[in-house]
Order: structure tokens, then C-alpha cells, then sequence
């Protein structure tokens, strides 16, 4: 039996989010939709940024919808710079970023996703995390062109490449965005289990 397809709203004024979303998703029974919505950047802790950003984007669309932050953790500074990461590769690009690491043996990392989840029936957004460990990238290892804001120095555990260097469905398959994508999926999937089940019965 074919499985029944839900429709889910992520919300995101980020074109390479949506597309990999879009991949991952493409092999689930889940159908993604979007808006383009630039969401705030709040300060807090990343579970309450991922909560906040889902309530401000349920307070303008008022259907259920997803959000997603993207946090890049460096051991060394016991997690930061953490979601704060767009601000100080806008600032310093990625070759600085490297940099802030010059001063620390532990070059150890790890990329880390949330979505979070909000309808009207929640109190609280719903959070589905992942998270890939890994090492920032050698300041050797910096392509020319790398000045773009959003490009993380980033070498998930068990590769030599950075992020952006892998094939995309390379990184799609270990990436910090597809685990929290696959906890996301399982959870509407066995929602909608149960909901044949019920409605069987
Ligand atoms: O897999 C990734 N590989 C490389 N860079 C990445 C990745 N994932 C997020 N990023 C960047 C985008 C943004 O500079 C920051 C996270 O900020 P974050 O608020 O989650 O994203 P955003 O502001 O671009 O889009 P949104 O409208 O969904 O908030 O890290
Ligand atoms: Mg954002």
C-alpha cells in the first residue's frame, strides 16, 4: 500500500537549506513546501533560538510549520560560536574563522541542526535534533573564493573534505540536517501510523 504523503511548510529565507531539504526529504513520504522568510537571529541557547524563531514564524503564517537553525560548535570555546556562526563568517569569512582557532590544539567541532516544529495544538515547538561531529578545516585547506558568507570550515568526522568540497549526496547522507531530518520523519511517520491505525479500527 502506498503510504499517504503530509504536507510540510518549511519556513527559511535560505535557498541551499530548502534544496537539501528538498533531497532528503524527496525518498520520505513527507512533501515539502516553503515560504521565503527572512527569521530573526535571536541570542539564547540553540533549542531556545530554534523555539523562537518557529514561534515568530507561526505568529505571521498561522499553519503548522518548521523552522531549522544551523549551529557550528568548536569544542575549544565549548560550543560558540555555535548559532551565532552567520555573523562571524559574515565578518571574518571562512579563512578567519579558521584563524579563531589558531591559539587551540583542539580543532574539534560539530555541525549541529534543529527543526522545530509548531502548530496550534502545541504549547511548546516540537525539536528534532542532529549533530555531526568533526574538525575545522586546515587554513591550508581554504579555497580561493571562499569569501562567501555561509561556507563552514567544516570536515565531518571520517573525511578529509570540508562540507562544501563533498558531493552533495555525500553530505546528505551524514550531515547534520539530514539526522535531524530523519528524526523528524520517523516521528510524523509513526504519527501517521497511528492515525490509520485509529481510523482503521
Ligand atoms: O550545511 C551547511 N553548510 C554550510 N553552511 C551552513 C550550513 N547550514 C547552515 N549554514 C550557514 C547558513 C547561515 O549562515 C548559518 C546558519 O544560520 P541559520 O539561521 O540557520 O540560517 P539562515 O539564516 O541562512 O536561514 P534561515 O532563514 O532558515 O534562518 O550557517
Ligand atoms: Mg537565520
Amino acid at each position: 500500500m502506498r503510504k499517504a504523503t503530509k504536507e510540510i511548510l518549511l519556513i527559511t529565507g535560505n535557498k541551499n537549506k530548502l534544496d537539501e531539504f528538498q533531497s532528503i526529504l524527496s525518498s520520505s513520504s513527507l512533501s515539502l513546501t516553503s515560504i521565503d522568510i527572512d527569521l530573526p537571529e535571536y541570542q539564547g541557547s540553540p533549542l531556545d533560538i530554534a523555539k523562537m524563531k518557529a514561534k515568530f514564524a507561526f505568529n505571521i503564517v498561522k499553519k503548522p510549520l518548521i523552522i531549522e537553525d544551523s549551529s557550528l560548535c568548536f569544542n575549544a570555546f565549548n560550543g560558540l560560536p555555535g548559532p551565532y556562526i552567520k555573523w562571524f563568517l559574515k565578518e571574518l569569512k571562512p579563512a578567519g574563522v579558521v584563524k579563531m582557532l589558531a591559539g587551540y590544539e583542539d580543532k574539534s567541532a560539530y555541525a549541529q541542526c534543529i527543526i522545530a516544529y509548531m502548530s496550534e495544538e502545541l504549547e511548546d515547538p516540537l525539536c528534532f535534533i542532529g549533530q555531526t561531529p568533526g574538525l575545522i578545516a586546515e587554513p591550508s585547506q581554504i579555497l580561493q573564493g571562499w569569501n562567501l558568507n555561509s561556507l563552514w570550515p567544516f570536515k565531518p568526522e571520517g573525511y578529509s573534505l570540508t562540507y562544501q568540497e563533498l558531493p552533495t549526496d555525500v553530505k546528505n547522507k551524514i550531515s547534520h540536517r539530514s539526522k535531524a531530518i530523519h528524526k523528524m520523519t520517523e516521528y510524523f511517520e509513526n504519527l501517521q501510523e497511528g492515525e490509520n491505525t485509529q481510523s482503521q479500527a
